[in-house]
């Protein structure tokens, strides 16, 4: 990521807006084997790397900085040199494109990018790799040792000397003033290769919260840019190559948010890609739905994907990893916890099945917590949970904390959780699961009724006061 120089002077990233909650590594962390670096790359496949206060992150970002003014110029320059430069695809990404993609709602895309490839870089000779390599290969060798793999067994397929894809893209995305551009300016999508390092300054990189649809607004999440520290997430070839075990996650460019939407934005990604070669055979002994065994080298198998996608057959969703945060988890309970509204319903192996995490689990997707007064203690607080919405693979209420000395809610979490299928990381209709479970979400629609019902009728008898006018 750029230095803190290039944050002054563009307007401040929003404070009120959804951010995703994502793991910070220092570069130091990286070096030391940090566990939080395989962990994040099983649940969101995203995280923060921090270069700052080490010699070779201040270098970088030192360089980010350079970068970021090169881009700016090739950008600068006037269309007809631009357009000497254009794609030649399907054979080639590289160099420049224009508004290359649409996005969901068939619109052109709303930004520019220049590849500039690795092997161009390189030549025969030996000029230096790319300085991002060096981050890569510390990722590359983390990864390994977390998964309990030779340390070298990701880094040999992505030798710096040999012929890949690999390339560094400036994008510019254009500002976005009008009310008509308040879209999505690089389509959704899940990135090809193994790593990739972005450097973003102003903000309108979004995540896709794993498991939802990309077509659901609620489940995107804004990720707020950090003055040096770059931003790494996985691509789909880590996901081949670890049966399944780290995640590629779904992300796309909206606009940049509030008073950010009126200047241009400027990103820096050095996208890393397996060397042509490279046998994509799964690395690790694991099998995960969308995962294949195949003989395949790495240029075949991105041609496959290539022209999957262009023919819209690739479903683009979020591959790999595994549960963000499951729901005992999420509340701090150990095995002792009690769904007891599940065993009215549930057998006690299927209940046990649940708990365990061993088929379906319930992960929190989503809470909002809201503190509504300060608990003097002491206090008795009472916890009630009202059920309020059932879908086949979802479950929606919430919990309110009610005080007994001051007679009123103190707190409120409404929360959402997704079933999730344990085996493939997929969200699943439990109505599916047989046994106990589709009784178990016919009570669970009957109690949602039941508690919309009270709930109504309470705010009818007790409407709200009218606010005092203020003087
Ligand atoms: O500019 C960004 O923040 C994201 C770019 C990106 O996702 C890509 O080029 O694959
Ligand atoms: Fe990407």
């Amino acid at each position: 990521m750029a230095s803190s120089k290039l944050f002054e002077g563009i307007p401040p990233f929003p404070d009120d807006i959804p951010t995703v909650s994502m793991n910070t590594v220092s570069l130091t962390g990286l070096r030391e084997n940090d566990a939080k670096v395989v962990a994040a790359c099983k649940e969101l496949g995203f995280f923060f790397l921090d270069l700052r206060g080490d010699s070779m992150g201040d270098a970088m970002i030192e360089c980010i900085d350079q970068l970021f003014a090169i881009g700016q110029e090739i950008f600068d320059l006037p269309e007809s040199v631009k357009h000497q430069y254009l794609h030649d695809i399907p054979r080639s990404f590289l160099e420049y494109e224009r508004l290359l993609t649409k996005t969901e709602t068939e619109e052109p895309g709303r930004f520019e990018w220049f590849n500039l490839g690795q092997d161009g870089l390189m030549g025969n000779a030996d000029l230096q790799a790319l300085p991002e390599f060096q981050i890569a290969t510390l990722i590359n060798h983390t990864l390994a040792k977390q998964l309990s793999l030779p340390v070298e067994t990701f880094a040999a397929a992505q030798r710096p000397t040999e012929l890949s894809g690999t390339v560094v893209r400036f994008i510019k995305a254009f500002a976005s003033p009008g009310a008509q551009d308040l879209r999505t300016s690089m389509i959704h999508h899940t990135d090809f290769g193994s790593i990739t390092l972005l450097a973003n300054v102003v903000g309108g990189l979004q995540v896709l919260t794993p498991g939802d649809s990309a077509l659901d607004e609620d489940a995107w999440r804004w990720v707020r840019p950090q003055p040096g520290c770059l931003i790494v997430n996985l691509g789909d070839a880590m996901v081949q190559w670890t049966g399944g075990a780290l995640r590629s996650n779904v992300h796309r460019i909206k606009y940049p948010p509030g008073e950010q939407r009126f200047v241009d934005r400027y990103s820096l990604a050095a996208l890393f890609r397996p060397e042509r070669n490279a046998s994509m055979k799964p690395k690790t002994g694991q099998d995960r739905a969308g995962v294949e065994d195949t003989d395949l080298t790495a240029w075949e198998w991105e041609v496959k994907m290539a022209m999957a996608l262009s023919r819209g057959e690739a479903v683009v969703e979020s591959k790999g990893g595994e549960p963000v945060v499951p729901l005992g988890q999420a509340v701090g309970a150990g095995p002792g916890v009690h769904y007891k509204s599940y065993d009215e319903f549930l057998s006690a192996e299927e209940l046990a099945g649940v708990m365990n995490g061993k088929t379906v689990a319930p992960m929190v997707r989503r809470f909002d917590l809201e503190i509504k007064r300060q608990v003097k203690y002491p206090d008795v607080v009472i916890a009630a949970y009202r059920q309020e919405k059932i879908e086949p693979t979802r479950n929606g209420g919430t919990t309110v904390l009610f005080s007994l000395q001051q007679q009123a809610i103190v707190s409120q979490i409404k929360g959402t959780t997704t079933y999730v299928d344990v085996k493939t990381g997929r969200p699943k209709d439990i109505r599916t699961l047989g046994g106990g479970f589709p009784a178990l979400f016919e009570g669970f629609t009957k109690k949602s009724e039941r508690a919309n019902a009270l709930r109504e009728r309470w705010e009818l008898e007790h409407p709200p006061k009218a606010p005092r006018a203020k003087v």
